[in-house]
């Protein structure tokens, strides 16, 4: 089986220029075939509470009413996807930039009203994700640039968290391609102490994650992230790997972050 690797980019280095360029110079030298996701969840935190809209975050998720769907429309699959693509472009990467709604892509289910409503969020399924459509894609020698948007494929866009994007996405050509699926963020792993960042975990093992959430060594963003990654692995997807964006050299090293494996 060939190989494909899928990257996530979070919203804390995309909001870092010279960051942000390290890290798609090391994406595009990455050999292979390659999806890229990104977030950008704090740059349309900062662009709604520059227009008076406060951002409403619930267990990680953006509580999405109809004035924040329009922010998070023109940031993820307007101003952040499409300065990526142009930036892939010049650095050799012959990137198409897509929200779920194009192809097809991604198609989610309004998340139900329970005790909160997300309002326009979307969930995903196990038929979510075109494998057909984005392995189309790659064979025609382009580099999928997804975005936080999808469809419901009754006219209405949703927001849907870029972690489980890339975990989706990831599951889903994990039959067609032997897949690893990295996330790249702002620390060097997943740390024993959130604020040494030499105190890396190499790898974590899925019988070890409720112990880890259960003396707070993980917290926040990470235990999503942590949730995603392991589905993923349970899924078909063959190593999670989560580390430093600018280290993304060390991938063929094996000594990028922290990995997690069936
Ligand atoms: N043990 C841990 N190791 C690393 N980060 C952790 C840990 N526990 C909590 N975190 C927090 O999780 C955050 C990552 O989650 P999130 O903000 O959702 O990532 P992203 O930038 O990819 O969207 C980090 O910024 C960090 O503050
Ligand atoms: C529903 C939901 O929470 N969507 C996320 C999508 C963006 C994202 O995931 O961005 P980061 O990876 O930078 O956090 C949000 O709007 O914040």
């Amino acid at each position: 089986m060939k190989q494909l690797t899928i990257i996530k980019i979070g919203g804390n280095v995309i909001d870092n220029s010279e960051n942000l360029h390290q890290f798609l110079l090391d994406f595009t030298a990455l050999p292979g075939d390659k999806i890229l996701v990104h977030g950008g969840g704090k740059i349309a935190t900062e662009l709604g509470e520059s227009l008076g809209i406060e951002a409403k975050m619930v267990d990680g998720r953006r509580v999405t009413d109809i004035e924040t769907l329009r922010i998070v429309t023109m940031v993820y699959a307007g101003l952040i996807n499409k300065n990526m693509v142009a930036q892939l472009q010049a650095k050799g990467s012959n990137a198409i930039g897509l929200t779920g709604a194009d192809g097809n892509i991604i198609k989610a289910k309004k998340r139900p009203v329970k005790e909160i409503d997300y309002g326009f969020v979307g969930d995903l399924d196990e038929n979510s994700v075109s494998s057909t459509m984005l392995d189309s894609l790659l064979k025609a020698g382009l580099v999928p640039v997804l975005c936080a948007i999808t469809h419901d494929g009754d006219t209405q866009l949703l927001n849907t968290n870029a972690d489980t994007i890339a975990s989706s996405v990831a599951v889903a050509m994990s039959a067609l391609y032997e897949t690893r699926l990295v996330y790249c963020f702002e620390k060097k792993g997943v740390l024993k102490d959130v604020n040494d960042d030499d105190s890396v975990v190499r790898e974590i093992k899925a019988e070890e994650f409720d112990g880890l959430k259960a003396d707070g060594t993980v917290q926040g963003g990470m235990i999503p992230k942590l949730h995603n990654a392991f589905e993923a692995i349970k899924k078909g997807v063959s190593t999670v790997y989560i580390g430093k964006a600018d280290e993304l050299a060390e991938l063929a090293e094996g000594t990028f972050g922290t990995s997690m494996n069936p």
